[in-house]
């Protein structure tokens, strides 16, 4: 396994009595890769993340953390590893400085290297200047912040977080995102939410689950390099969709607002100089005209709507 591999899950699972919670997941992660792993209720995510942190025993497969069998050695495996749970373990009637000398004395950081080691989470999580706040007086972005410096106080390899900007405003969220970005760039990260647009602002990778198994693996690069399924076009003027249809390569129009139509296309076509040239020709005022691909939402509920129907 090469140094830079710092997550192989093979045939993962787990179940509880008769019902496969996780059913034989596959995945890796590699340094500097963000992950996003995503699902409806239910789907999964926390009982991997807690297989992956070692919390939860598997019931079959195998998790590798830098190389080192997480079963086999899970002292070792997991000290290469940070975890902020979705309700961090924080003590508000402790300093910040005296919370995170405390996290670190957890991790078996020598005596001499704690000054150290909280000095440096302190400055990578923008806490510096709250180092001797009460946690319980802290704001819940400066709380999280708090539950990511423990997280990376023994400079893991690997962070996990879940759902980290929960519960947070746009500024605080904001603020969690940049530095879940900056801390990519020396760690591996996975991170579990259920909001589509941080997923697209801080991954790089993304996985969905559904029923306990993942469904979709991919980078967001191969996202955005989808084939172009059709063609958003807007007009001044009302429109005649028939018209529309009969271009040559049409496979459907569908009205989406006022004189606005998505035109869905075979193949590779290109309609737009087609479609261009119509308007012009009938008057109809062309305002605009974008390719459309399939983005992560649509992925997301066309991969998970047949599910969450029938567990309606
Ligand atoms: N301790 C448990 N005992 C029995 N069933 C459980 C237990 N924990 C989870 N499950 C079941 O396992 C499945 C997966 O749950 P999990 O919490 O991993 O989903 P999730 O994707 O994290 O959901 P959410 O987004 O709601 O947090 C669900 O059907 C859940 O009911």
């Amino acid at each position: 396994m090469s140094s830079d591999l710092l997550v192989e899950c093979r045939g993962l699972g787990r179940d509880y009595g008769q019902h496969k919670a996780v059913d034989n997941v596959d995945f890796s992660l590699e340094r500097g890769q963000v992950l996003a792993f995503l699902g409806p209720n239910g789907a999964g995510k926390s009982t991997t993340m807690n297989m992956l942190t070692g919390c939860l025993a598997p019931s079959r497969g195998e998790v590798g953390i830098c190389g080192i069998d997480l079963l086999e050695q899970p002292a070792a495996a997991k000290a290469r590893l940070g975890y902020l749970p979705e309700h961090p373990p924080l003590y508000p009637e402790l300093t910040v400085d005296e919370y995170l000398r405390f996290t670190a004395r957890l991790r078996g950081l020598p005596r001499k290297q704690l000054g150290g080691a909280v000095a440096r989470a302190k400055q990578r999580c923008g806490l510096t200047r709250e180092a001797g706040q009460l946690i319980g007086r802290l704001s819940r972005g400066y709380q999280q912040r708090v539950g990511i410096a423990q997280a990376i106080i023994h400079e893991p390899d690997l962070v996990i977080l879940d759902e980290p900007t929960v519960g947070l405003d746009p500024n605080q969220v904001r603020e969690i995102r940049e530095l879940v970005g900056e801390l990519a760039s020396d760690h591996g990260i996975i991170l579990s939410t259920h909001i589509l647009p941080e997923v697209t602002a801080t991954c790089s990778h993304v996985q969905i689950m559904v029923g306990g198994r993942l469904v979709h693996a991919g980078s967001l690069a191969e996202l955005e390099h989808r084939p172009v399924t059709g063609l958003r076009v807007g007009f001044v003027h009302a429109v005649d969709p028939q018209a529309l249809w009969e271009l040559p390569g049409v496979e459907s129009v569908e009205k989406r607002g006022d004189n606005e139509v998505f035109i869905r296309h075979k193949g590779r076509e290109d309609l737009a100089p087609a479609c261009a040239e119509l308007a012009i020709k009938r008057q109809w005022g062309l305002r605009f005209l974008e390719p459309e691909r399939t983005s992560l939402e649509q992925l997301f509920v066309n991969l998970t709507s047949g599910e969450q129907e029938a567990a309606a």
